[in-house]
């Protein structure tokens, strides 16, 4: 299809392809969880969503711990839902816990696939939220779907594992694998680069301590990822998997330079050696080629925008 074809089938999919459909989203009340659940009521759909014990329930909110098999079969078979996107799991790569991030990010997946695959109603996409990390060192400058896998981080490990256990209910489930790069925006937690640097420069510090500065990175924002992952469900046929990005690498000194031309003020850099991560890569940029071949071009917005957004929240 060329480009306008595609343009025009995606417009026609995409119009208002929620009504009368149920959307669950794992991890509500998470940072991407907030933005999807605006995409997909605004595309339509009733949305449903799991939260922690302890997070703000609500209508059609299930408390549920993934690690919890029945509590999750008992969500799924209340919502029935048509389409899932699993967002709950850990998503911060310093994680300190290395046991919860293997139990959250692959026990928890299976109990949902598990619980989906088992429910009376088949839903038409269950999209799973992986990670740019399975990539691992890889020696090119612009990483595309073909690259053979080699996490270096419990993190990564565990988002490749999902991505293979996945793969067992792949006749039973029409699944969809996101690879999202790094992305931010207002809400995202202070453990993160970007709001750690964004919520200095706000508070009026003079100076900020940080980990590896030699790094680049690929930031998009997290409304444009709602945006993919709502197309994604509509448009992906299953079995595919997706790098999500923006294909630009901005590094972490230019982006304090940014910063500090929106705040209107430098600020001193220490490095402080808790902060240094022993395996990090110096540079993790995607090729999006494949996500806009299937949901058509989605306009990325300046990372400029989402700091200046973000300090003025
Ligand atoms: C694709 C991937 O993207 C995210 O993971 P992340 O890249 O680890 O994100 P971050 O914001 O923690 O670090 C970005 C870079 O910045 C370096 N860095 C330097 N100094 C500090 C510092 O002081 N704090 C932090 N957090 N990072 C620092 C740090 O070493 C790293 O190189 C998650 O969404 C994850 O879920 C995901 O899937």
């Amino acid at each position: 299809m060329n480009r306008l074809a595609t343009e025009k089938f995606t417009s026609l999919v995409l119009d208002r392809e929620g009504e009368g459909k149920r959307a669950l989203i794992t991890g509500l009340r998470g940072f991407t969880g907030h933005y999807m659940a605006q995409e997909l009521t605004s595309a339509g759909y009733r949305v449903f969503g799991t939260v922690l014990p302890g997070e703000p329930t609500g209508p059609d909110v299930f408390t549920v711990d993934l690690c919890d098999r029945d509590a999750v079969l008992r969500a799924v078979e209340q919502v029935q839902p048509d389409v899932v996107v699993h967002l709950a799991g850990i998503a911060f790569v310093a994680h300190s816990n290395a046991e919860l991030i293997y139990r959250v990010n692959i026990v928890g997946t299976r109990n949902l696939l598990e619980a989906l695959a088992g429910a009376r109603h088949q839903p038409s996409s269950v999209l799973l939220a992986s990670s740019a990390n399975i990539y691992g060192h890889v020696d090119v400058p612009v990483i595309d779907e073909s690259m053979t896998p080699a996490p270096f981080n419990d993190y990564g490990v565990s988002k490749l594992a999902m991505e293979h256990m996945a793969q067992l209910w792949s006749d039973k489930l029409p699944i969809i694998i996101a690879r999202p790069f790094n992305y931010t925006g207002v809400g995202q937690d202070a453990n993160f680069l970007l709001p750690k640097i964004v919520s200095h420069f706000r508070s009026g510090a003079r100076d900020i301590e940080l980990g590896n500065l030699n790094i680049a990175r690929d930031f998009s924002d997290v409304r444009v990822v709602a945006k993919a992952y709502r197309r994604l469900l509509a448009l992906s046929p299953p079995g595919q998997a997706y790098n999500v990005c923006s294909g630009r690498a901005y590094s972490l000194r230019g982006i304090l330079d940014t910063m500090a031309g929106i705040a209107g003020y430098d600020i001193d850099v220490r490095v402080n050696p808790a902060f240094v991560r022993a395996s990090d890569v110096p540079t993790l940029v995607g090729s999006n080629r494949k996500l806009a071949s299937v949901i058509g071009e989605i306009e990325a917005t300046p990372l400029e925008d989402t700091l200046r957004w973000m300090y003025q929240a």
